[in-house]
């Protein structure tokens, strides 16, 4: 139950095949396909509790399946060591929390060990130290990059993960809600970057969870949209990310607009809501009635 050398450089990245997950006698994720491929993007979306999260812990190699199989870097999940595995993947998790108020640039290097912390007589090597400094540049964080981490903002928290998360130069980067609680500059500086690293490294895969459309970066290939624990549709987003997917996907009508930025946006449908006392069309009250006679009258 070993993982002998790094996954092989070539083939799918990810490939789930029919799975479905259960806890406590509950259907999570039932009849999940997906393969991701390198240099694909994928967004997985879905209403609050449709199954984001859990099937992203499938992918990042965390849970395992009931049934099915899933596939990381062409290693079966169930026959090789998990967590040498997620040592090749980067994932960022915007809950992660480092152990003690450590510096930007050594939680950044806690990548490479897969730690909360230093590990102990654990030193990066020349090289590992300038690519810290390079993603660290590259996420636009080297002002910031002696600061605790107590003292930094959200968005750049959630900039420092990414570089966490890449250190170990990973052909896959799972991106659980990283723009959630950034005010609007911190998210489109966010996703700038997503879009900066994603053109850098032709070959890297990504697959990013949120609920929100305007949260997608531009470079966004595919999409997967979960309802239910089960995929309504997944595939490029031209033929996923439509007004009338989306609207059955969150249970709402949504009317989609894709812009020149290739950026997406999603405006609710308005449908009329009725309160206490209003008149319906095609319909009258005892109400209605006496105001129509009065009106009648006093002509
Ligand atoms: N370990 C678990 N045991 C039982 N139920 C769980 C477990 N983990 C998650 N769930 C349930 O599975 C469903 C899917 O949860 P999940 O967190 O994957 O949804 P999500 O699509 O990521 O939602 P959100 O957008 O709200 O973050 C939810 O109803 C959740 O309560």
């Amino acid at each position: 139950m070993t993982v002998v050398s790094r996954p092989a450089d070539s083939g799918p990245v990810l490939r789930a095949e029919a799975v479905e997950l259960i806890r406590d006698g509950r259907h999570l994720l039932q009849g999940i396909s997906l393969t991701v491929r390198p240099g694909e993007h994928w967004a997985l979306l879905g209403a609050n509790g449709a199954g984001k999260s859990t099937l992203l812990s499938l992918l990042g190699a965390v849970t395992h399946p009931s049934r099915g199989t899933v596939e990381v870097l062409g290693r079966t999940m169930g026959r090789v060591d998990v967590r040498e595995l997620r040592s090749y993947l980067g994932h960022v998790n915007p809950r992660h929390s480092p152990d003690g108020p450590l510096r930007v640039r050594d939680v950044v290097l806690t990548g490479l060990t897969n730690t909360a912390a230093p590990v102990p007589r654990w030193a990066p090597t020349e090289q590992e130290a300038e690519r810290a400094d390079r993603l660290i540049a590259m996420l636009g964080m080297s002002h910031r990059a002696q600061a605790t981490w107590p003292t930094l903002s959200q968005g750049e928290r959630g900039r420092a993960l990414i570089a966490r998360a890449l250190m170990p130069q990973p052909r896959l980067l799972l991106l659980d809600e990283p723009a959630t609680g950034l005010d609007l500059a911190a998210r489109e500086q966010l996703l700038a970057s997503i879009d900066a690293l994603r053109a850098r490294h032709a070959s890297l895969a990504t697959v990013l969870v949120t609920h929100h459309l305007e949260e997608l970066p531009a470079t966004t290939t595919h999409a997967m949209l979960l309802r239910d624990g089960r995929c309504l549709a997944a595939g490029p987003v031209a033929q996923v990310l439509t007004s009338e997917l989306i609207s059955t996907c969150f249970d709402h009508p949504v009317r989609l607009v894709r812009s020149d930025d290739g950026r997406w946006a999603a405006r609710a449908e308005r449908v009329p809501v009725t309160m206490p006392g209003d008149h319906i069309p095609g319909t009258s009250t005892p109400g209605d009635r006496v105001s129509e006679e009065h009106e009648t009258v006093s002509a």
